[in-house]
């Protein structure tokens, strides 16, 4: 089977009542179409991980980021291809998280991790964020 290497960004602020909050996005096409997932995309020949995630947040948000420690390397079986993930915290550097390929987006507390129906290899990600963030 083939595997897909895929970066994703976990943006991170904090909230008026200063409670870290990460930011989920809604697919808007594609085979995982209405699943939700962290904003970022397949690494392409040559590049860094780090490389590729920088761009893939400008491309589907127009928003520059900073990528900081790495919180885990998902590795899912779907039943196409092997995923294998590195997913990074990141911060906002500038920019206004547009959704230019998403269909919907929410900033989530801790305590609402759970109210978005994640893509399957995220459910392991999410335990690790939620003990992290
Ligand atoms: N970005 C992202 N992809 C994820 C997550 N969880 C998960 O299973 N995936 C899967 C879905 C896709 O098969 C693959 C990522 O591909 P993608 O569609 O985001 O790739 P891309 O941005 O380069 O888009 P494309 O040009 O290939 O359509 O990884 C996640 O949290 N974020
Ligand atoms: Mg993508």
């Amino acid at each position: 089977m083939k595997t897909v290497k895929v970066v994703a960004a976990v943006i991170k602020e904090v909230n008026d009542n200063g409670e870290p909050i990460i930011f989920a996005t809604q697919r808007g096409y594609g085979e995982f179409k209405d699943g939700w997932e962290f904003p970022g995309g397949k690494i392409e020949a040559g590049e860094t991980p780090q490389e590729a995630l920088k761009r893939e947040i400008m491309e589907e948000l127009d928003t520059k980021v900073k990528i900081g420690n790495l919180i885990n390397t998902i590795e899912y079986d779907y039943p196409n291809f092997h995923l294998l993930m590195d997913c990074f915290w990141c911060e906002i550097v500038s920019g206004e998280l547009k959704l230019k390929e998403h269909e919907n987006a929410k900033w989530l507390t801790k305590e609402h991790l759970d109210e978005v129906e994640w893509l399957p290899a995220d459910v392991i990600l999410i335990d690790k964020i939620r003990m992290d963030m």
